[in-house]
């Protein structure tokens, strides 16, 4: 059931007029449902069942503390990737016991800060991390425990910036090197082997490459085992996609059965870290038109939100679709939505049929994922404020920044 819907002409966040929303909050404006958080969560949860398994919600997709509060109090995990994230997590309640630690560039501050507070597992991405990480959990007089990403070399089929498990990526231990860190990782005393781990990119809407990579992960399991290396937990990463215009990504039901059927009678915990698949069509972008523009083969609507707030179409040329808050009966045109900023990238859609003037709202849908996370202050903007419904309640769970607040910290030479 989609929390997104019109009623009487008027787009309804839950039971929240997004009229009223805009006008009492201004725009540019991301509003988050949670009651479909929820539903997406239990999705992933439900769709694993009773064997043994770890949901743990891959923080950088959308990192509000609301957002982090209601995944954390239906008892989920968290995927994290820096200091920043993990303060965030345990600021909104979420159980540290229940985290795990990916990225390729964890500083020492970050693992003292992991170890301190009883991290469920540090995904570790290199040999070199490998040793950081045992020589600083030796000195805190603690044992780490570590999965280690395996780059599986598999074609996620996704836009190349966000593809991660090929050979030629940044990420991960190249499968033909992983059995020696594994065997470096077990002889290392201040380390305990749990887990493998693999990721191999985002937006994937087919399940193959999973299971491609899956396979690969399991005779690697296997081939550990033979040495007296035993895995616990195997990570299968986020990345399962979500619809944005006509994709068709398998429900976490049918993935997850197919993933449970891979495993045989292993008796493997299963850990997964999806992000986009449970905050991108939770949220929406909301921003209103400011002028309309025309010149000889263009026409153009001008609106509040840029590129600053929700960089996906700029970075990516990803599609999302854009919708007004109140349809007009009339006659469509053809616009491309773009912000102010001061970039030809600056656009939020490209040759939208749309009836629209100036002043009206127009949502950017699936906003929920990889929007405010990735917003900047470029061109000096202050990031959108964000809201959080609740039924017919809303809640202002981060407020527009301040011009004011941009400067903070900021001096002049003496
Ligand atoms: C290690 C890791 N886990 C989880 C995710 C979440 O991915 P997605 O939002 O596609 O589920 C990412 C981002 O791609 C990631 O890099
Ligand atoms: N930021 C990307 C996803 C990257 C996932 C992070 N590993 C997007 O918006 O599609």
């Amino acid at each position: 059931m989609d929390h997104f819907i019109y009623q009487d002409n008027t787009l309804y966040a839950e039971g929240c007029r997004v009229n009223d929303l805009a006008q009492q909050y201004g725009t540019p404006l991301y509003i988050y449902s949670r009651a479909t958080l929820e539903r997406h969560w239990h999705a992933f949860n439900n769709a694993v069942a009773d064997h043994p398994h770890l949901v743990c919600y891959a923080v950088k997709a959308n990192s509000n503390l609301a957002v982090l509060n209601v995944l954390a109090r239906l008892g989920s995990g968290f995927d994290i990737v820096s200091g920043g994230e993990l303060a965030r997590v345990i600021e909104a309640g979420g159980d540290p016991a229940k985290v795990v630690f990916s990225g390729v560039g964890k500083t020492v501050a970050e693992m003292e800060k992991a170890l301190n507070l009883g991290i469920y597992c540090f995904n570790v991405e290199s040999s070199a991390e490998l040793e950081q990480l045992n020589d600083v959990a030796g000195r805190l007089g603690k044992i780490a425990p570590v999965s280690l990403r395996v780059n599986p070399d598999v074609d996620a089929g996704t836009h190349p910036y966000i593809s991660t498990g090929l050979k030629e990526n940044k990420f991960g231990i190249a499968m033909d090197e992983a059995e020696v860190v594994f065997a470096r990782a077990h002889a290392l005393p201040h380390l305990q082997v749990k887990g493998v781990d693999c990721h191999i990119g985002s937006q994937l809407t087919e399940i193959q490459p999973f299971l491609d990579a899956m396979d690969r992960m399991l005779a690697l399991i296997d081939r550990l085992a033979e040495q007296g290396i035993v895995i616990e937990h195997f990570d299968v990463g986020g990345g399962l996609g979500v619809t944005y215009d006509d994709e068709t990504p398998p429900h976490p039901d049918v993935y997850a059965a197919a993933l449970l059927a891979r495993l045989g009678d292993r008796k493997l915990k299963l850990i997964f870290e999806p992000g986009r698949a449970i905050a991108a069509n939770a949220g929406i972008f909301v921003t209103q038109v400011l002028y309309l523009k025309e010149n000889s083969d263009k026409r153009f609507a001008i609106v509040d939100g840029a590129m600053n707030d929700l960089i996906r179409p700029a970075l990516y040329s990803a599609w999302q679709n854009i919708i007004p808050v109140n349809p007009r009966n009339e006659q469509a045109q053809v616009f491309d939505i773009v912000g102010p900023v001061c970039e030809t990238g600056d656009f939020l859609g490209k040759d939208r049929a749309l009836a629209i003037a100036a002043g009206d709202l127009l949502v950017v849908r699936s906003s929920g994922a990889y929007g405010f996370a990735m917003a900047s202050n470029y061109n000096t903007r202050p990031r959108a404020a964000e809201v959080m419904v609740d039924g017919d309640k809303a809640y202002l769970v981060r407020e527009r920044e301040k011009l004011a607040q941009l400067w903070q910290g900021e001096q002049l030479l003496p």
